[in-house]
């Protein structure tokens, strides 16, 4: 097995240097590509293998996209190796629980369209969403085709956050779609995101090509071996990977963390200038929020809805027994001690 050809999967250093000596060789890695509940499907330079999980593991702690490394003589895995970045949904039940939607994604797609589906408010909170699981957003504005002004949507989606690419497209253009190339490299990995009816499919099937030869195959081996196509892990025609599952599909976005502090980093920053450190930005003497909106430096519309996505994230943060406390009364004393835990990892 190349180093070329585990690249092509996605392999990078980052996963190498958590190797000890020989366990590459001993234990060779794997890329997972299907996630079920009694199974799990995985990518290898020699094509797709079907694997088990040792008997301390557990299958809700792996997730599509997610590396580990597999004992060859029984198609086991040995251990996964930790991801780069991390989709998770807040699941429901008595404790605060994470479900695993996709590890290791590079670029979160975040599709929106150029008329009624286009709202700053849901943009940021995807944008939030990328910022907690560290992956980088791109936003695509579909059916540029339908307006005259799609140029006024991109530089409305950019200056939602310092940080932030967005183009505008027809999806159902194949040669528009060729302006995504700088974020499908070979080997690396996109998941979208958006609403039903923005142009998700049609994105990913433009992108994708059913037919395409996949890994297994060599150059020289013309005997027409295909594997089958992955399905939750597509190969674009670029050489990238697109993960496309239900879980993917209709991820909310009420796990925001700390993601919200970096969409908004320079309102989290202005705000530690406030005269009062406990400042809410309303009417407080010394508030540099309330200034900077007078002075016309920041925008009222974009701080109300920051203020809404921090008092939804303490509220999607608290578990059932905090929520019951705060009904009780307990106000206060529950807001201290969700505030303590924004941040902390899954
Ligand atoms: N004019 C125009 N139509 C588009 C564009 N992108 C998508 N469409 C059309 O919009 C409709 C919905 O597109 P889909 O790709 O199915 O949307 P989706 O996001 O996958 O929707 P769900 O599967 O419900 O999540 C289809 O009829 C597409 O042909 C675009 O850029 N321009
Ligand atoms: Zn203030």
């Amino acid at each position: 097995m190349s180093d070329a050809s585990l690249a092509a999967l996605g392999w990078s250093d980052y996963f190498a240097t958590q190797l000890e000596p020989g366990e590459i060789e001993a234990t060779p890695p794997a890329r997972l590509c299907d996630v079920h509940r009694d199974r799990v499907q995985a990518m290898t330079p020699d094509g797709e293998i079907t694997l088990t999980l040792p008997g301390d593991m557990q299958v809700g702690n792996l997730a599509v996209g997610d590396w580990v490394l597999v004992d060859p003589s029984e198609n086991r895995i040995v251990r996964a190796l930790e991801p780069r970045s991390v989709l998770r949904r807040r699941a429901a039940g008595t404790v605060l629980m994470h479900q695993l939607i996709a590890a290791n994604v590079d670029t979160l797609i975040i599709v929106t369209s150029c008329n009624a589906d286009f709202n700053p408010a849901r943009l940021e909170r995807y944008l939030t969403l990328a910022a907690s699981s560290d992956t980088e957003p791109l936003i695509i504005l579909t059916k540029g085709d339908l307006v005259d002004n799609a140029d006024d949507y991109v530089r409305q989606a950019e200056a939602l956050s310092p940080h932030v690419s967005a183009i505008t497209l027809d999806a159902r253009d194949p040669a528009a779609l060729d302006r995504l190339s700088p974020w499908l490299k070979p080997g690396a990995t996109a998941a979208l995101v958006g609403s039903s009816g923005v142009g998700k499919s049609t994105i990913l099937n433009g992108l994708t090509d059913e037919t395409s030869e996949t890994q297994g195959n060599r150059k020289g081996d013309n005997k027409g071996r295909h594997t089958t196509t992955a399905r939750s892990l597509r190969p674009t025609r670029s050489g990238a990977w697109l993960i496309d599952t239900p879980g993917m599909r209709s991820l909310g976005m009420s796990e925001s963390g700390d993601g919200i502090d970096r969409v908004f980093s320079d309102l989290t920053e202005l705000a530690t200038t406030c005269k009062f450190s406990d400042c809410a930005h309303q009417s407080e003497p010394g508030c540099a929020i309330q200034a900077a909106i007078k002075a016309g430096e920041i925008d009222a519309d974009r701080f109300q809805r920051w203020e809404k996505l921090l008092a939804e994230d303490r509220y999607n943060s608290e578990t059932p027994s905090e929520a019951r406390a705060r009904k009780r009364g307990f106000t206060k004393k529950v807001k201290a001690s969700v505030q303590g835990k924004r941040g902390r990892p899954g």
